[in-house]
């Protein structure tokens, strides 16, 4: 299985406060990585450099085995914490207008676009706007726009925060069924259940640090929340 995503001794300074601190960690291909860390862990730091969103100060950042450019940046798609949709605009404009900021031709857009309405459940709904949303469903869109350009790596800050359980459940079933066929996923989530399941490997990080990685079972004695509990002092949710 070849990296995806290879992370080395990366690091970043806000001034005084040492976000991230020397963290390294891979992203295998069909492989979904959850990075579980306390508040302030550097989780979203960490995410924003990888994303090239944000510089890092030092470390080294591997996509597909190449340093990042322009090729690499188009593997990886990502997905914010925050919203980042228009709401007065119709799930399907959304996306075409994303698709526009993708560089995708309007033919190939058109279909890619019918696809991931399918995928995340809302071609049912998707000349509505997004305004009479409910929340899960607006975090589902927010994902379609992460996938709209086929990423081979799709890079989620807390995909399920907040969501009701029937958008929860479309959320990790299309995951499951992306890295099914080869896409790999690094997210980060504070729902300890869902890491167990959907994980094939989890992170757990606090200051900056990784303390220690594996699969939810070998973490898991007795369960994974115990481990982290054990090496952060802090519950997974706050
Ligand atoms: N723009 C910024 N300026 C200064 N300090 C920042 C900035 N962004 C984050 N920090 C600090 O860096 C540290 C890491 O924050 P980060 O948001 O990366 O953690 P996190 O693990 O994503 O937390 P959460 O789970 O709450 O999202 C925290 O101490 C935070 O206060």
């Amino acid at each position: 299985m070849s990296a995806l995503l290879e992370v080395v001794g990366l690091r970043k300074r806000y001034k005084d406060i040492v976000a991230v601190d020397g963290l390294g960690f891979a992203v295998h291909e069909g492989e979904t990585y959850g990075l579980l860390g306390p508040n302030g862990a550097g989780k979203t730091t960490a995410i924003s450099m990888i994303v090239g969103v944000l510089d890092a100060d030092a470390g080294e950042i591997r996509v597909a085995g190449r340093a990042p450019d322009l090729a690499t940046r188009a593997m990886v798609g990502y997905v914010p914490q925050q919203l980042a949709l228009y709401p007065d605009l119709t799930a399907r404009q959304n996306l075409r207008f994303f698709s526009g900021m993708y560089g995708m031709r309007r033919a190939q857009a058109r279909t890619r676009i019918a696809e991931v309405l399918e995928l995340i459940g809302l071609s049912d709904r998707a000349d509505h706007a997004v305004a009479t949303y409910s929340g899960g469903m607006s975090r589902r869109l927010n994902i379609g726009v992460g996938l709209l350009h086929r990423p081979r790596l799709l890079v989620m800050d807390e995909p399920t925060a907040g969501v009701d359980p029937q958008s929860r459940t479309s959320i990790l079933d299309s995951v499951q069924r992306l890295t099914g066929e080869g896409l790999a996923v690094l997210y980060t989530t504070h729902y300890m259940e869902e890491a167990e399941r959907l994980c094939d490997r989890v992170g757990i990080v606090d200051h900056g640090r990784m303390l220690t990685e594996g699969t939810p079972s070998e973490l898991g004695d007795p369960d994974l929340e115990s481990t982290f509990l054990r090496l952060t002092g802090r519950a997974l949710r706050d």
